[in-house]
């Protein structure tokens, strides 16, 4: 059975003090259960602290996106080997704020994706539609090309770890959540084009979460769904309660 995963993704918030508490409460009071994973996807400067402080629990700490390349005349970026350095765990990809605000295409995504992997890194890789797009109808079809543009090249061993975030940008901070229907109708489609792409056997171990509004209120719902194995929050993972509902919804 899948294990669920639960990412807090706090996009650009907190100061470093506010990050180190929130890690410490959630280390103390994160149930401890080999059927859920906690990782909180944290802004750059906080990254090498929390890491520190999250030594010993189940807490991952991941970083929000990254460059591909290992070094060189890229100011203002972060490699793969500086996030591997630190010891972070995971590496969120292709979010939708960042391919829509930062010109992220699925080129960059699978670059980032194969780096991610070359440095032993876990990738979040985030893919989802439009209000426009599922007006259109073209949700399955788009959703389609982003997975297949984001994995592209990679083994089925990679396909197998890589974590797959659904996330219908139309539901992301705006308190709309996609009916849990809607959102399985989604991961079950990309499970299926995980299998194409690979087997039966690595669609089954993906992890594919869902984002976009998830609450404590509606989590439970949404986590019972036959293809969401976790989610990726943002909001309501700013709050350390709040997350730490969350993680414990994923262990039922
Ligand atoms: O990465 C997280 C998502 O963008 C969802 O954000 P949200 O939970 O605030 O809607």
């Amino acid at each position: 059975m899948r294990k669920k995963v639960i990412a807090g993704n706090w996009k650009m918030n907190k100061v470093l003090s506010e990050a180190n508490s929130f890690v410490d409460e959630v280390k103390e009071k994160a149930p401890k259960s080999d059927k859920v994973e906690a990782i909180v996807c944290a802004p750059y400067p906080f990254l090498a602290s929390l890491v520190e402080r999250s030594q010993g629990s189940q807490v991952k700490i991941a970083a929000q996106n990254m460059h591909f390349e290992e070094s060189g005349a890229f100011t203002g970026e972060v490699s793969p080997v500086m996030l591997k350095d630190l010891g972070v765990s995971h590496v969120v990809l292709g979010h939708s704020e960042r391919r829509e605000l930062f010109a992220e295409t699925d080129e960059t995504v699978n670059k980032k994706t194969h780096a991610a992997f070359q440095h032993d890194l876990t990738p979040i890789v985030c893919v989802g539609e439009t209000l426009e797009q599922r007006e259109a109808n073209e949700t399955m079809s788009l959703v389609e090309d982003q997975v297949k543009k984001a994995l592209n090249g990679l083994s089925a061993d990679q396909v197998a770890k890589t974590i797959i975030a659904y996330e219908p940008i139309w539901a992301i901070g705006t308190g709309k959540t996609a009916t849990s229907e809607q959102a399985n109708e989604v991961c079950t489609h990309i499970r299926n084009v995980v299998k194409e792409v690979t087997s039966e056997e690595t669609a089954e171990q993906v992890v594919i979460q869902y984002g976009g509004s998830v609450k404590p209120a509606n989590v439970d719902e949404l986590l019972a769904q036959s293809d969401i194995d976790g989610a990726l929050v943002g909001g309501a993972s700013l709050e350390a309660d709040s997350f730490l509902q969350l993680v414990e919804a994923g262990t039922k």
